[in-house]
């Protein structure tokens, strides 16, 4: 058991970090107003509070957590569509703003694809039309164009039949692929997916999940996988960091995260998980209260107004990270409560 700073939560130095988060901040100002100006109202959101992680080559990272605890924020940073308020994102040791200055190179290095595939393509576009547009950035003429939406269509298994329908003529899961298909037309280093099954029926998220992982083996690609629900990513992620109230509060390998969790957090989100045999979440722990205000978030641990297990230590010290095993834990008794929760 160690004692570590936030900043050491990444990738073993053997590993080469694709993308690197040091000490994340973003606020989002209440008082935006002149007359904020002149009073000196300042009240903001902090939607992200110092994370850091990073994802090695290859990897699948997985962002957990409720909705509002930050995990679109950080991919907006990730991807540099938000500015962050202090802190820094690496994308290959370069600062994401030095990739983001020419959009065409961001584009073509880290691809995004988003809950919703319908709203996330153009209605009056063919699906041809919709997944040959990233590809304009280059200087290749219309036949290369084409072959590489046909190559595209292949790839996520779609046949030819779709090239020319429209987006509200295809299915959920089909528009999805579709989706996919021009996130990866630019063949980018990294994916960023916000919660790309969430809108789906149970039976074509397990479809979309192994194109994702067939395409991940195929293209080399890095994974940044956002994910509300801890069921959805069991078996793609191979570490898993989750959030609470814009805070990292555990970052793990998969399989040790839904063995033995070392933050009561994480504890309660995973006992929200139906069992297989009986289909019930018999045993869960409900959390008592609301989630506090971003806006004025809790003294010490920001968890430990609803936390079950919190001591009167935990509303007055911020905890730093404690290693326990191959997890990072950001609770003042991650060893203690390990060690409880695996003999249970
Ligand atoms: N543009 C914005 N302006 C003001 N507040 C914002 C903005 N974007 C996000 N927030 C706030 O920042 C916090 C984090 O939001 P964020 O969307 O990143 O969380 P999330 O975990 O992705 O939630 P969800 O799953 O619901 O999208 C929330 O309190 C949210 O209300």
């Amino acid at each position: 058991m160690s004692n570590i700073n936030q900043s050491e939560t990444r990738t073993s130095s053997s590993e080469r970090a694709v993308i690197e988060v040091r000490n994340l901040v973003k606020h989002f100002s209440l008082n935006d107003s002149f007359l904020d100006n002149f009073l000196g109202n300042d009240e903001y959101v902090e939607a992200v509070s110092d994370v850091s992680f990073s994802i090695a080559e290859g990897e699948t990272l997985a962002l957990v957590g409720e909705s509002g605890s930050g995990k679109s924020t950080v991919a907006n940073l990730v991807t540099g569509l938000y500015a962050p308020t202090s802190g820094q994102v690496l994308f290959e040791d370069k600062p994401i703003e030095s990739v983001k200055a020419r959009p065409a190179d961001i584009l073509s290095e880290i691809g995004m694809v988003f809950q919703d595939p319908k709203a996330s393509l153009d209605p009056r576009l063919t699906i041809r039309r919709s997944i040959a547009e990233p590809l304009h950035s280059q200087e290749w003429n219309k036949q290369r164009r084409e072959e590489r939406v046909d190559e595209l269509l292949d790839l996520v298994n779609l046949s030819d039949t779709h090239a020319d329908r429209y987006p509200h003529e295809l299915s959920g899961g089909q528009a999805q692929r579709v989706a996919i298909a021009r996130a990866v037309a630019l063949d980018p280093r990294v994916l960023v997916l916000d919660e790309p099954v969430s809108a789906l029926d149970a039976s074509v998220q397990a479809k979309i999940l192994n194109l994702l992982m067939k395409l991940q083996e195929e293209m080399g690609l890095t994974y940044l996988f956002i994910a509300h629900d801890l069921n959805v990513i069991e078996h793609i992620a191979d570490r898993v960091a989750v959030m609470y109230l814009g805070n990292l509060m555990e970052i793990a390998p998969a399989e040790q995260l839904f063995e033995q969790p070392t933050h009561p957090y994480t504890y309660t989100l995973l006992s929200a998980i139906p069992s297989l045999e009986t289909g019930t979440t018999d045993g869960r722990i409900i959390l008592e209260g609301d989630v506090p205000s971003p806006v004025h978030p809790p003294s010490g641990c920001v968890f430990h107004t609803r936390c079950p297990v919190a001591e009167d230590e935990c509303g007055t010290t911020v905890p730093n990270f404690e290693q326990v095993d191959n997890a990072q834990s950001k609770c003042l008794f991650a060893q203690k409560f390990a060690e409880e929760y695996s003999d249970r």
